[in-house]
C-alpha cells in the first residue's frame, strides 16, 4: 500500500479516518498480523504498525516518505516507530523519508519475519500461532519510549541536520519535533503530531512538494510537436550498449547501466585512459554491490580499445571530450561500424544533435541522452530529439533512462537544450552583478538563502571555469580571435561581461586549481573561502572602467538571477522545446539543485505572482537596456494578459505557429 492517496489531499478527506481506525486495530483483543507484500509505505506502514505483527516478504520496501511530500506521518508513525526501533533509527527513516528493505526492517525490528513465500499465507499460520498469546505487549503505542541518555543530544543534532540539508524546507523539522514528542505519553504526542500535520498540510511548501512528485511522474508522458508521443511510439529492446569515452561522464554512465543489467562495452581510444576507468568503475560498482547488498554480475561490462565489439550493440552512447569535430567524426565512423538498427546517441551538454545526426547515415536514430554528473547518481537526464529523431529512438532513450532509474524529459535540440539554456541568463546577471558591486560570496549568499543547492560562483568553481570558457571561445566571445587588450563589454551591441574569461586567463580555473572565485586550502580543495585577491582584481576592474559600484541586496540578486533564469523559460515553452512547463520545473529541482520546496522555476513564478514577475523584469529591462535576456518574454506578457492562468493551462495560450519544429 503506497499511503494516503496524494490526490485527495487537494480535495476534503473522505472515508474513515486512519487514527481511529489504527487505533482500534491495536487496542482489539484479537490478534491483527500485516502481510507487507510489495510496498508499506506512509499510511500503509503506520498501519501496520497498528498491528500486533508484522510479516514482510523478502522484496517489499517499507517507508515513512511523508517527508518528500512536505507532510509528516500523521497516522501515529511518528510515535510508534520510535518506540519499536529507537529515536536514532526511526529520526533517520522519518526526516529522510527512505525506503528500507524487509530485510533491512527485520534488522531494526520493524517486521517480525521476512518470507519468500505469499506473506498472505504465511500471516495467517502466524496468525494462527499466536491465537492464544496476550497481546498486551504488542500494542506500540502502550510501550514506553526507548529514551538513550543522550537523547537531547541526538535530537539536537537531527534538528540542526534538518535545518541544513533542508534548505528552508519546514517538514524536515517538523519530522524531529513531531518525533521529540515521543518521549511524551503516546496521547500527548498524538497531539503533538496532529498539531504539525495541520501546519503542514496547507502549507505552499507541501503544495509544492506534491506538483513535484505529480510532475516527475507527468514527464513520463512525453509528447512532441509533430504528435508523437509516449502511448504512440514503442521503445525498441535493448540487449546490449555500448559506452564510448570513459572520462568522468562515460564511467558514470557505464557504472548506470551495468546496475541496470544492462551488458556494456565500454571503449576507449587510450589504453591508459581504459585501465584508469576499469579500476574506477569496478570499485563503483563494487561499492553498490555492498551498499544494494544485490547480486550484480560484475561481467556485463567488457573493456575494449576495438571497434569491432560495437557491431552487436542496440544503443551506443558517446561521451567522448566535448568537441563537434571530434563527436562528427565518431557518429561517421559508428555509422558504418554499427549495425543499422543501432541507436547513436551522444551525452553531449550542449553541442548541436542536429549536426551530429547529419553527419550519420541514420539521423532518425540520433538522440541525445544528457547525463548530469556524477552521471550514476543525478536522477535527471535529458532525451534531447532532433527534428529527424523518429518516435521509436525517442521512446527507446525514455524507456532507457526508467530502466536506469532516471527521471527523463524530452526536450527538442536547441543550443543548451533546456537546463543550460535556462542558466546561461542566470550566470550572465550573476557576472553583471559582479561588475555592479556585488562580491561571488553575497550572490551566492543569496541564492543559497532562497534554497538553491549551490551558489553560481560556487558551482562554477566545483564543475571548473574552464567549462564555460570553452563554450564562450567556441562562440567568439573571447580568446585568440578576439582584438587582446580590449575587454568586450558588448557583443552585437549587448552588454557581455568578460569577468570569467580574465579569471581563467589568470589560470583560475576554480577547486581544481585551488583558486577561482574563491580561494581553496589547495587544488582540488572543496573548501571555498572568500578571497581578496578576487574583491581586489573586481575592485580594479570597476577602476579601470568607470563602474561605480553599489551595494546590492539579496532581493535584487534573487529576481535578477532567478527571473532572468524563468524568463528563458517561458522562451522555452515558446519554441515548444518541451510540451509542458512541469518539464522545466522537473529539470531544474532534479538536476540544478533548485529546491523541491518551492516547486520549481515555473511553479515558482506562479507563486510569486506572475504580474511581479513581469513588472520586475520591466523595471530592471529599464534599467539595463542593453541586456537582451531581462526583456520580457511574449508567453509572459500574454499570460498576465490573460489574468495568470494556473501553470497547467500555459501552453493553451502560445500563439500557434510559434513552434520551430
Ligand atoms: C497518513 C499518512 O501519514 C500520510 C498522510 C501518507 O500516507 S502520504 C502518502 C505517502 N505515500 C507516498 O508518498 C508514496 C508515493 N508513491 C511512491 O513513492 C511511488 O509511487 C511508489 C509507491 C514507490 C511506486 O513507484 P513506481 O515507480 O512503481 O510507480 P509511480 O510511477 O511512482 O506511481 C504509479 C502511479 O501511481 C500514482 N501514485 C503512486 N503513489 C500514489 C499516492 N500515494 N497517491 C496518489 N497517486 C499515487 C503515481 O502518481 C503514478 O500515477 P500515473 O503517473 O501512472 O498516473
Amino acid at each position: 500500500m503506497s499511503g494516503a492517496d496524494i490526490r485527495e489531499f487537494s480535495r476534503p478527506m473522505t472515508g474513515p479516518a486512519l487514527v481511529p481506525l489504527i487505533d482500534a486495530i491495536e487496542a482489539g483483543e484479537k490478534p491483527v498480523v500485516a502481510a507487507i507484500e510489495g510496498m508499506a509505505l506512509g499510511g500503509g506502514l503506520e498501519l501496520a504498525l497498528g498491528c500486533h505483527y508484522r510479516i514482510a516478504h523478502s522484496k517489499a520496501q517499507l517507508g515513512l516518505p511523508e517527508v518528500t511530500l512536505g507532510l509528516i506521518p500523521a497516522a501515529g508513525g511518528t510515535q510508534r516507530l520510535p518506540r519499536l526501533i529507537g529515536f536514532p533509527a526511526a529520526l533517520d527513516m522519518i526526516i529522510t523519508g527512505r525506503r528500507v528493505s524487509a530485510g533491512d526492517a527485520l534488522k531494526l525490528g520493524i517486521v517480525d519475519q521476512v518470507t519468500e513465500r505469499n506473506a498472505g499465507e504465511v500471516a495467517v499460520a502466524f496468525a494462527r500461532s499466536v491465537v492464544d498469546c496476550p497481546l498486551v505487549s504488542r500494542r506500540l503505542s502502550t510501550w514506553p519510549p526507548l529514551c538513550p541518555a543522550d537523547l537531547d543530544n541526538i535530537l539536537q543534532m537531527a534538528l540542526a541536520r534538518a535545518w541544513q540539508r533542508g534548505r528552508g524546507a519546514l517538514a524536515p523539522v517538523a519530522c524531529v519535533q513531531a518525533v521529540q514528542a515521543a518521549r511524551l505519553p503516546y496521547s500527548q504526542g498524538m497531539q503533538q503530531e496532529q498539531k504539525l500535520m495541520s501546519m503542514l498540510f496547507a502549507s505552499p511548501q507541501a503544495r509544492a512538494l506534491q506538483y513535484c512528485f505529480f510532475s516527475q511522474r507527468a514527464v513520463g508522458k512525453w509528447s512532441m510537436p509533430n504528435g508523437a508521443c509516449w502511448d504512440n511510439s514503442t521503445a525498441r529492446p535493448i540487449r546490449k550498449a555500448a559506452v564510448i569515452g570513459l572520462g568522468t561522464m562515460g564511467r558514470g554512465i557505464a557504472v548506470c547501466l551495468v546496475l541496470a543489467g544492462i551488458p556494456v562495452i565500454a571503449m576507449e581510444t587510450d589504453e591508459k585512459q581504459l585501465e584508469a576507468a576499469r579500476r574506477v568503475v569496478m570499485a563503483l560498482l563494487e561499492k553498490e554491490v555492498q551498499k544494494l547488498a544485490v547480486g550484480l554480475h560484475l561481467g556485463l561490462i567488457h573493456f575494449t580499445l576495438e571497434q569491432r565489439y560495437l557491431r552487436e550493440v542496440d544503443l551506443v552512447i558517446e561521451a567522448v571530450f566535448e568537441d563537434l569535430a571530434l563527436k562528427k567524426q565518431l557518429f561517421a565512423e559508428l555509422s558504418s561500424v554499427c549495425h543499422p538498427d543501432t541507436l547513436l546517441c551522444t551525452n553531449t551538454s550542449q553541442l548541436d544533435v542536429d549536426q551530429l545526426a547529419t553527419a550519420t547515415s541514420r539521423p532518425d536514430l540520433v538522440v541525445g541522452m544528457h547525463f548530469f554528473a556524477p552521471a550514476n547518481k543525478i536522477k535527471l537526464l535529458e532525451v534531447v530529439f532532433t527534428s529527424r529523431s523518429s518516435p521509436e529512438a525517442v521512446a527507446t532513450a525514455m524507456q532507457l533512462g526508467k530502466w536506469l532509474g532516471k527521471v527523463s524529459v524530452a526536450v527538442a535540440n536547441c543550443p543548451g537544450f533546456v537546463g543550460n539554456r535556462m542558466l546561461r541568463p542566470y550566470v550572465e546577471q550573476a557576472g553583471f552583478l559582479l561588475e555592479e558591486g556585488a562580491t561571488p560570496e553575497q550572490v551566492d549568499s543569496a541564492l543559497e538563502h532562497f534554497g538553491l543547492a549551490m551558489g553560481v560562483f560556487r558551482m562554477s568553481d566545483l564543475s571548473g571555469l574552464d567549462v564555460g570558457w570553452r563554450v564562450r571561445k567556441a562562440a567568439g566571445l573571447t580568446g585568440p580571435g578576439v582584438p587582446q587588450g580590449q575587454l568586450l563589454q558588448t557583443q552585437q551591441g549587448y552588454r557581455y561581461s568578460p569577468l570569467a574569461d580574465l579569471i581563467c586567463q589568470k589560470g583560475r580555473l576554480g577547486q581544481k586549481t585551488g583558486c577561482g572565485w574563491y580561494l581553496y586550502e589547495g587544488p582540488g580543495g572543496h573548501m571555498a573561502r572568500p578571497d581578496p585577491w578576487v574583491h581586489a582584481f573586481l575592485e580594479e576592474y570597476r577602476r579601470v572602467h568607470g563602474l561605480q559600484p553599489r551595494s546590492i541586496g539579496q532581493q535584487e540578486v534573487l529576481e535578477r538571477c532567478l527571473f532572468a533564469l524563468i524568463n528563458e523559460g517561458f522562451r522555452v515553452l515558446e519554441d515548444r522545446i518541451v510540451m509542458d512547463p512541469v518539464a522545466l520545473d522537473v529539470i531544474y529541482v532534479l538536476g540544478y539543485g533548485w529546491p523541491a520546496h518551492t516547486g520549481g522555476p515555473m511553479y515558482y513564478a506562479g507563486e510569486v505572482g506572475l504580474p511581479r514577475v513581469l513588472g520586475r523584469l520591466e523595471y530592471y529591462q529599464r534599467v539595463h537596456p542593453d541586456i537582451p535576456h531581462l526583456r520580457p518574454s511574449a508567453l509572459l506578457r500574454q499570460l498576465v494578459a490573460k489574468g495568470s492562468p494556473p501553470i497547467h493551462k500555459w501552453m493553451w495560450h502560445i500563439e500557434e505557429g510559434s513552434s520551430r519544429l
